[in-house]
């Protein structure tokens, strides 16, 4: 299995975000990649007060996305957009999985919700406007399981394990919009900790740079092998980086140091 995880700085202009989630997809799929996983917020990330109307599954981004994932014959994760709930006031945040022939195969809304205030340089409060899901989501990818989960979700490792232990992962992924300034300290080492703890690959595409009002993503999009060691990693700015999943190596690792099969509670 060939990963490629795309790296993006989307904006305002939700057609050219598209459009540059479009092309990356096109080199994955050039470079022999079997999935291309996006970013979080990957069709807009711009002012609340301007956000496109919330969709359905099945609404324009989904029908976008699909066209995309059936054109290329690859597996898409579409990392988010906003998905239209019940709560006129809320949406949810959430991954699409696409099929080689455009059917959804799964969807997964964000669980934890980023709320956070850090004086002076973070003040986010999500739950404003988003509202929580409240199912971990397991996709049969070609035989491979992928746990799936967005950005903040990368600090809570109960999920996780309940994707691996329940779900039978043996690939997780994060879409991810990680601030520029807890991505410095925290980003790859919780990366590499949920592939380590959970003998996992890790595969994460961030957003990357400065987007209107006043964010900056860390980016670092990266694929992390079941030892912790990072197989490959996106500079700064758009891009893409491809690895090949190993599972022969995965299954010796789970072997020689079987510290999923050791625990005791
Ligand atoms: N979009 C998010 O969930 C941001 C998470 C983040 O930056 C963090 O530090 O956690």
């Amino acid at each position: 299995m060939r990963v490629a995880v795309c790296q993006l700085n989307s904006r305002e202009d939700r057609k050219a975000n598209l459009a540059a989630a479009e092309a990356l997809v096109e080199r994955a799929a050039a470079a022999g990649a079997d999935l291309a996983l996006l970013p979080e917020f990957v069709d807009y990330l711009g002012p609340d007060a301007h956000m496109p109307a919330p969709e359905p599954v099945d609404g324009e981004m989904g029908q976008f996305f699909a066209g995309v994932a059936r054109r290329l014959g690859i597996w898409l994760i579409a990392g988010s957009i906003h998905e239209r709930g019940p709560d006129p006031a809320r949406t949810w945040n959430t991954s699409l999985v696409f099929d080689r022939s455009g059917t959804l195969a799964a969807s997964y809304r964000k669980i934890h919700l980023y709320d956070v205030e850090i004086p002076g340089r973070v003040s986010y409060l999500e739950s404003a406007t988003v509202a929580p899901g409240d199912q971990p989501v397991v996709v049969d990818v070609e035989g491979l399981r992928v746990g799936l989960s967005i950005c903040y979700d990368l600090r809570f490792p109960e999920l996780y394990r309940q994707l691996v232990v329940d779900g039978g992962a043996l690939l997780l992924v994060v879409p991810a919009a990680f601030m520029a300034h807890t991505g410095r300290d925290h980003w790859e080492v919780l990366l590499r900790a949920r592939a380590i703890e959970n003998q996992c690959f890790v595969a994460a595409a961030g957003q990357t740079g400065d987007h209107e009002p006043s964010r900056t993503c860390y980016g670092r999009s990266m694929v992390v092998d079941p030892w912790g060691t990072v197989l490959t990693q996106v500079p700064d700015g758009p891009g893409l980086a491809v690895a090949d999943l190993d599972l022969d190596r995965l299954r010796t690792i789970r072997a020689e140091l079987p510290s999923l099969a050791n625990r005791r509670l």
